[in-house]
């Protein structure tokens, strides 16, 4: 108690001192601001005392942010709950991708269910912010680190979600997005195989292209162009299939693959650039709805809670082969427009421009696997989901 007073009015004392000289610091940014004025210049060659007296406040002051660094660190950290797992049930689990949008929430989900979670990530589109809240747990690491080189560590199961998902971030580096889905794979197949762990692969719902068939079941092989601008990362997690199931067949690797649909919620970047995060954002700012292409085409969104426990229900199973994990709830995007715009209110025009590039037509989820084999459905309705979502980037853009 005696030693937490302590630093608790060392605390005080610190904040106290560093703010009145930091009011000093600021007088003397604001007088350097003037610098280019000549009157400045006068008192300033002058005054060689105040030159020296300014030099030294700031010296001063970086000195007390370095003390003020120091007695944060010993205020101690609080952290959501997390349930105790006696050592058999606790599981060593390594996330790739678990900085970035969907990796986070599912790091989330497996902290507070009690287990070691590793996260690896590269921060080329995930960001520490999204699980700094963890950061200085015992049960959790987290390792800057690009899979596109080899990783050698212990753990019992792989999420492997590493990879640029919206179109414009894949697309803005294709090179580097067939990399990571290519060498990046066949890293985390070869670490599962040499720890043998259990590897959960994050496909994606745009394996089947362009659909002939609808809605999509994991039957279909799909309608993919091979050279088009989205077949980085088409192609990148067909790859990340097929190198999958050769690893389970030749190694005898315990795998598990989703085939995950458009989703959606908190966390998102703010340029994500996907449908969803333009959409809300445009309207919220008032800077106007953009639709590609005419909105007749379809897309079903699930929410981010949803897929997580997808996931998890698909790596906890024994099911082997591909799963589809969206909601099958299926819109125009035309109707996306208005049903945000209708939510956030304000006067944003929905606007068309050019569609984009191989822009799949159509786009629904078979679920009738998930449900059989994991007992899984979506449970979030759009409008909630929506709502937890709008909230999110207003929170967001106060900080801007
Ligand atoms: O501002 C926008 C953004 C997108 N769109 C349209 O909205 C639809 C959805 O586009 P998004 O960019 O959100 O996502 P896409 O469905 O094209 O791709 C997604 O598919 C499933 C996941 O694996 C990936 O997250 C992503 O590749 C497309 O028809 C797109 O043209 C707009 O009309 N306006």
């Amino acid at each position: 108690m005696l030693y937490l007073s302590i630093k608790y009015k060392i605390f005080v004392g610190l904040l106290v001192s560093a703010s009145l000289i930091a009011s000093t610091y600021l007088f003397g940014i604001h007088l350097a601001s003037l610098e280019t004025r000549d009157i400045y210049k006068e008192v300033y060659n002058s005054a060689p005392q105040l030159k020296k007296d300014l030099e030294e406040a700031i010296s001063r002051v970086r000195g007390l942010e370095e003390k003020l660094r120091a007695v944060e660190l010993m205020v101690p950290k609080t952290y959501d709950e997390v349930t105790y797992l006696n050592y058999l049930k606790k599981k060593r689990i390594l996330i790739t991708g678990g900085a970035g949008f969907v990796g986070s929430h599912l790091v989330d989900k497996l902290m507070k269910s009690g287990h070691d979670v590793v996260v690896v990530d590269n921060f080329f589109t995930g960001r520490r912010k999204n699980v700094e809240h963890w950061i200085g747990h015992a049960n959790f690491e987290l390792i800057h680190h690009d899979i596109v080189n080899p990783l050698y560590i212990e753990v019992d199961k792989i999420y492997h979600l590493a990879s640029p998902a919206s179109p414009p971030h894949y697309m803005e580096n294709p090179v580097k997005t067939i990399k990571t889905n290519s060498l990046g794979t066949l890293n985390m197949l070869g670490l599962a195989k040499r720890v043998n762990a259990t590897i959960l692969i994050a496909s994606t719902s745009e394996v089947y292209g362009d659909p002939e068939v609808h809605p999509q079941s994991e039957t279909y092989w799909g309608h993919v162009n091979p050279i088009g601008p989205r077949a980085c990362y088409d192609e990148g997690k067909r790859i990340a299939e097929t190198l999958t199931y050769a690893y389970a067949k030749m190694e005898d690797v315990e795998v598990r693959v989703a085939r995950i649909f458009n989703t959606y919620g908190p966390r998102m970047h703010m340029n994500d650039g996907r449908v969803v995060s333009n959409f809300i954002l445009g309207a919220l700012q008032n800077n106007g709805i953009t639709v590609y292409g005419g909105g007749q085409q379809t897309r079903s969104f699930q929410y981010v809670s949803d897929l997580v426990d997808g996931l998890i229900a698909l790596m906890e199973s024994n099911y082997t082969l591909p799963v589809n994990i969206g909601n099958p709830s299926e819109h125009t995007i035309n109707e996306f427009a208005t049903i945000i715009k209708g939510m956030i209110g304000g006067n944003s025009e929905i606007k068309h421009i050019a569609a984009m590039e191989d822009d799949p037509q159509k786009r629904k989820p078979d679920i009738k696997r998930a449900k059989e084999y994991l007992g899984w459905e979506p449970k979030v309705s759009l409008n909630e989901g929506l709502k937890k979502t709008v909230d999110y980037f207003k929170q967001e853009l106060k900080l801007m």
